[in-house]
């Protein structure tokens, strides 16, 4: 972890309000949140802590060999019970943060610790089974959690079982209740993906993820593929349910209104990098980095004129 980013306030990701910000600095690449009185894992403590994470993918042979490194040394923290959005353009290593978090992808080095406990870079079944207990994640695509052939009310009931002891008569009751709790009816059980829309779906993938009854949601561009007013809907749906269970959120979004919705703290990240963060208030309104600033620019509002410099080095736009 650069000392350059670490606030001497003991960092900000982890605090809703928090009030300050940091732009990391030449080479400077993460953030780091202090742990709250709770300590890690506690009431009012940090639910997530990464420290230095760093993943490279080597893809080709040869002449055709190609690295990228999709994360260089990053560290945040997210407080109990808080919603931190991660945003940056596509390829900045959002997906790949996300999916060393919930344990679909091994990071090369650094450290995450959730609900207090670290996490294996290798772990074990019953490991990942209890880090799946803890942290679910909510695709873009809910047909990637959801199977063609199951019906709503399986898929919700095959998270039940592998987390809780429930079948039967509690099994079918506790569906029931998951679908009310995402604003859909007892009757949609029945339903299998291809009858539902696409937010109906969303909402069983989300039915699903809170059947583990996790700490944590991980949502990676979980509301970009619907329209907009379902879009509205299932982000209402998402507060409530935050506020309601008390969750944890790390939302990942290339849109910026929808940061402005659902979190009180944003990093910014930028070639595998966090290159900025704080409350998203302030990021948002008085960016401090040029990247930052070019993302804000680059994002369609009344009178938008479109800025052609996404991909073009930050500091040249800047300049
Ligand atoms: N399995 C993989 N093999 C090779 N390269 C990969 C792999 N997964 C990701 N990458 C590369 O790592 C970088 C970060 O990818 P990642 O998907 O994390 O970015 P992202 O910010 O989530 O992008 P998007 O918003 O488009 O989903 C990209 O350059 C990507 O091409």
């Amino acid at each position: 972890m650069n000392d350059d980013v670490k606030g001497t306030d003991g960092g900000v990701i982890g605090r809703a309000g928090g009030g300050s910000r940091r732009t990391a600095g030449a080479g400077g690449s993460g953030g780091s949140g202090a742990k709250g009185p709770g300590g890690a894992g506690g009431s009012g403590g940090n639910v997530i802590e990464i420290s230095g994470l760093c993943k490279r993918f080597v893809t080709g042979r040869g002449s055709g060999r190609r690295t990228v490194d999709a994360l260089d040394d990053v560290s945040l923290t997210v407080a109990d019970g808080s919603c931190l959005a991660v945003v940056g353009e596509s390829g900045s290593g959002k997906s790949t943060l996300a999916r060393i978090l919930v344990g679909l992808e091994a990071a090369d080095a650094g450290e995450v610790v959730l609900a207090g406990r670290p996490v294996a870079r290798r772990p074990r079944r019953a490991e990942r089974r209890a880090r799946a207990r803890d942290i679910q994640m909510v695709f873009q695509d809910p047909n990637g959690s959801l199977n063609r052939r199951r019906t709503a009310g399986s898929a919700i009931s095959e998270v039940l079982a592998a987390h809780h002891r429930v079948t039967g008569a509690e099994a079918r009751r506790r569906v029931e209740e998951l679908l009310e709790q995402v604003g859909l009816r007892p009757a949609h059980a029945r339903s299998l993906p291809g009858e539902l829309s696409g937010g109906q779906r969303q909402r069983v993938a989300i039915a699903r993820a809170l059947a583990a009854e996790p700490r944590v949601l991980v949502l990676d561009e979980a509301v970009a593929a619907l329209d907009v007013s379902v879009q509205a809907q299932v982000l209402n749906l998402l507060s409530e349910i935050r506020r309601d269970r008390r969750l944890t959120y790390l939302f990942i979004t290339h849109d910026l209104s929808v940061v402005r919705q659902v979190s009180e703290e944003v990093v910014v990240m930028r070639q595998g990098r966090i290159v900025e963060r704080g409350s998203t208030t302030q990021v948002l309104d008085d960016p401090q980095h040029p990247y930052t600033r070019l993302l804000r620019d680059s994002a369609p509002r009344p009178g938008w004129r479109p800025v052609r410099a996404i991909g073009r080095d930050a500091a040249e736009v800047e300049a």
